[in-house]
């Protein structure tokens, strides 16, 4: 790159594009040294001779699960051929024919014919190669969460798990992957499954703050030119990402903000191109959180977001004297209505001074308003309006 002020069209400001694709998988895993640990524990029996064990991996998105099993089926294809590694995206694949072509693929390296193929001689297909090479398969379930809603969860498992019986090979390993906390897939398993599957709880806590920021750092230093994203404002995106819970977030922003600064031809990413950013990434997780609430915690985050672009004073209790005016509810539903949108990740409730707690928006107090709109807006010189 020269050194003026300006970006000539020919240059860029990244270094390496692809770290910043959603298919990139990074040279080294930060903070999952114990889950590591435990998924190489599960398959080391495989790589003596033995089957592999079986895992169900939990955590909320964007905590690593897929990147954390994909690094370790790489290394387990480059160094050996005594365990034979197969990821499936559920989401992608969920019948039985789609997940089993799928691990054909994988395990024989080219797809099965496409047509007249019964399911068993795709398995057969499977088993005759994994005897070859005297191999134990392992399969990672992504996503499981959608076979449980496709209903085809046992029947996989059950599949997979006691392939070993008719087809003569070691028995398989399964790491189910899910990021639906409310899902026991364990439990979802059905007695005839649960005498073959018993699963290593591994479980993905959502990243720190500062754990975020390592993370971002290091795609930064590998996929940006230096100087181009100025400390202060990693810092800033790696606290939105923390706030959102997903590193995925903090990822997105960094491209989109260096795609800003090189269209406006500059060198150094601006707090403006952050701010921009921030917006089109989060909008359509702000739509989601909103789209999940109640007439009446619409009705009253609208009037927290107007207040908010007011300058108002943001105390719960004044919210709450204030909305009285406009919104009359009792003081039970109205703290029910705060926690919802707090649990809703769209407002932080922050221990205050004297007057209770502090309201505080995740997002743009206009973009809030805009997500949350109601269909009739509360009238400001209205004594008889009634949240629901
Ligand atoms: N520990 C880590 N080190 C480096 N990059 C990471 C780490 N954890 C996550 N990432 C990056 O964050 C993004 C999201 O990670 P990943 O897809 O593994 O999350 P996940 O938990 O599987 O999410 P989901 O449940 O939504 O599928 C990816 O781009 C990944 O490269």
């Amino acid at each position: 790159m020269t050194h003026s002020s300006l970006l000539r069209s020919d240059e860029t400001l990244f270094r390496d594009p692809e770290v910043f694709e959603f298919t990139y998988l990074p040279g080294e895993i930060h903070h999952r040294d114990a889950q590591v640990r435990e998924l190489a524990f599960l398959l080391r029996p495989a790589l003596r001779g033995g089957s592999a064990g079986s895992a169900v991996l939990r955590g909320p998105p964007g905590t690593g699960k897929t990147t954390t099993v994909r690094r370790i089926f790489r290394e387990v294809a480059e160094t050996t051929r005594r365990v034979v590694p197969a990821y499936v995206n559920c989401l992608h694949d969920r019948t039985p024919s789609a997940v089993y072509r799928c691990i054909f693929e994988q395990v024989l390296g080219h797809a099965p014919p496409t047509t007249g193929r019964h399911l068993d001689e795709i398995k057969r297909g499977v088993a005759a190669r994994l005897r070859e090479h005297d191999a134990a398969l392992v399969v990672c379930l992504d996503d499981a969460n959608y076979l449980t809603a496709a209903g085809t969860f046992n029947t996989l498992l059950y599949q997979i798990l006691r392939l070993y019986e008719k087809w003569d090979v070691r028995k398989a390993g399964v790491f189910a992957v899910t990021s639906d906390l409310a899902l026991n897939l364990y439990a979802e398993a059905d007695a005839s499954v649960r005498s073959v599957f018993h699963p290593t709880e591994i479980n993905f806590p959502p990243y720190t703050r500062t754990e975020i920021r390592e993370i971002l750092a290091d795609r930064v230093r590998q996929g940006l030119y230096p100087r181009v994203l100025p400390k202060p404002l990693l810092d800033r995106i790696a606290a939105i990402a923390a706030g959102e819970q997903d590193v995925r977030v903090g990822i997105d922003l960094v491209r989109a903000a260096c795609l800003r600064a090189e269209k406006d031809g500059r060198r150094r990413v601006s707090p403006g191109d952050v701010t921009a950013a921030t917006r089109a990434v989060t909008a359509p997780a702000l739509r989601n959180r909103a789209a999940g609430l109640s007439t009446g915690e619409r009705a009253l985050l609208w009037w927290i977001a107007e207040r908010s672009r007011d300058g108002a004073d943001m105390a719960s209790g004044a919210i709450f004297e204030a909305a009285q005016e406009y919104l009359p509810v009792g003081k039970t539903t109205y703290h029910e209505h705060l926690n919802a949108l707090a649990n809703a990740g769209i407002v932080d409730l922050v221990p205050g001074t004297g007057r209770g707690r502090e309201v505080r928006l995740r997002y743009d107090a206009g973009d809030v308003a805009t997500a949350c709109k109601p269909r009739t807006q509360p009238a400001k010189s209205r004594t008889d309006h009634e949240l629901p």
